[in-house]
């Protein structure tokens, strides 16, 4: 049986739900696919662990704990020259403005044709095109599902299921922890600081929370979404972003009083000049499908030219479900290597 030796680097909430998810799927990789899928490293700021027959779960688990100090040599860019890994999963911090070590990671792992999962944003908001021809050039295949939005299918949906047709139009709630804070406030009443809490307390926040409610995190996945799936050669600052970190209770009164919800929405949008991308706040009547998306679930629409528009609403921000979307991109890499 063909050993696959995955690396995750970035070894925090996600990372370690995605070791978790690893462990429990073996059998299915052995009987689905005939590989033995292995965790043989985990990288955090600072020091990692290897072993390049598998990393038992309690040396993981007992890492990810603190309880084990790690070695130093094991993260950073040469841990994955040395180890050669079949799979980069990365997991760390997305670093909007330089793409961080999330770059590096992912730079060194396609250059030397190390399948790369990104869950982190900030390499491909700074550089998706670049990180794609790497890709192309070395055979590596790139995946990039829990970058962008992770469970509610975006990239996927238009580069696999809407292949045969032309999308002119995506709008999509994207953020999680922004519509969690947005539907807190409205349906129970919540203050803003409150519900950010519960946000970070559920895993689903940025470190800085602010990426979430000021709209960058929307903006990012927009980006990463229209550089992917429409080739089009967008820059985060091109995104025009407003947030909802300047709402208030009073605000939120008025709405209620008048039936509207307010949504934070994500679009992308073909037009004669180029592809346009912009996060804005609207309003919808209490019936409209947005209006309906509630917490921590998200939601895309997408009009298409021949296969009229198409709706899908789920793919709550969570964690384990960024985990799984993670292994959903293993998953077809698995598939390609029948
Ligand atoms: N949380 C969620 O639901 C989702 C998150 N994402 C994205 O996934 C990524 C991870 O999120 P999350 O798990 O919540 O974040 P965490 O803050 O929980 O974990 C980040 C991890 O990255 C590690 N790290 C920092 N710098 C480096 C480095 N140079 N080399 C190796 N590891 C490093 C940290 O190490 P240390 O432990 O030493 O501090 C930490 O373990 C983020 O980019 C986020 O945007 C995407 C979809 C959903
Ligand atoms: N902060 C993000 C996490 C995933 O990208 C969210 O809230 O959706």
């Amino acid at each position: 049986m063909k050993d696959v030796n995955v690396i995750i680097t970035g070894f925090g909430t996600v990372g370690r739900e995605a070791a978790r998810l690893l462990d429990e799927r073996r059998e299915r990789y052995r009987t689905r696919y005939g590989v033995e899928v292995r965790l043989v490293g985990v990288a955090r700021s600072r020091t990692g662990c290897y072993d390049d027959q598998g990393l038992a779960a309690e040396v993981w688990e007992a890492f990810a704990r603190g309880e084990l100090a790690g070695d130093p040599a094991c993260t950073g860019a040469d841990f994955l020259t040395r180890t050669r890994p079949d799979v980069l999963i990365e997991t760390g911090p997305s670093d909007y403005v330089t793409g961080g070590a999330g770059s590096v990671y992912m730079k060194t792992a396609l250059a030397q044709g190390t399948h790369v999962i990104a869950v982190s944003k900030g390499a491909l908001v700074a550089d998706y095109p670049g990180l794609a021809a790497l890709a192309k050039k070395t055979g590596a295949v790139l995946k990039i599902s829990g970058a962008t939005a992770a469970a509610l299918p975006t990239v996927d949906l238009l580069e696999y299921n809407l292949a045969g047709c032309e999308a002119a139009v995506v709008e999509g709630i994207l953020t999680g922890t922004a519509n969690f804070v947005l539907s807190s406030m409205m349906e129970a009443d919540i203050p803003y600081e409150e519900a950010i809490r519960r946000a970070q307390e559920l895993g689903i926040a940025e470190p800085d929370p602010r990426f979430d409610v000021e709209g960058w995190d929307t903006a990012c996945k927009l980006t990463i979404i229209a550089n992917a799936a429409f080739g089009a050669g967008l820059r985060l600052d091109d995104v025009k972003r407003t947030g909802i970190a300047h709402l208030t209770r009073a605000q939120m009164d008025a709405w209620r009083q008048v039936e509207r919800v307010p949504k934070l929405v994500g679009s992308i949008r073909r037009t004669a000049e180029g592809v346009k991308a912009a996060v804005e706040l609207r309003l919808y009547e209490r019936d409209h499908p947005f209006a309906r998306v509630h917490g921590t679930t998200k939601a895309i629409r997408v009009e298409t030219d021949a296969m009229g528009e198409l709706l899908v609403i789920g793919g709550k921000s969570d964690p384990r479900a960024a985990a799984a979307a993670a292994l959903k991109d293993l998953e077809h890499i698995l598939q390609a290597f029948d």
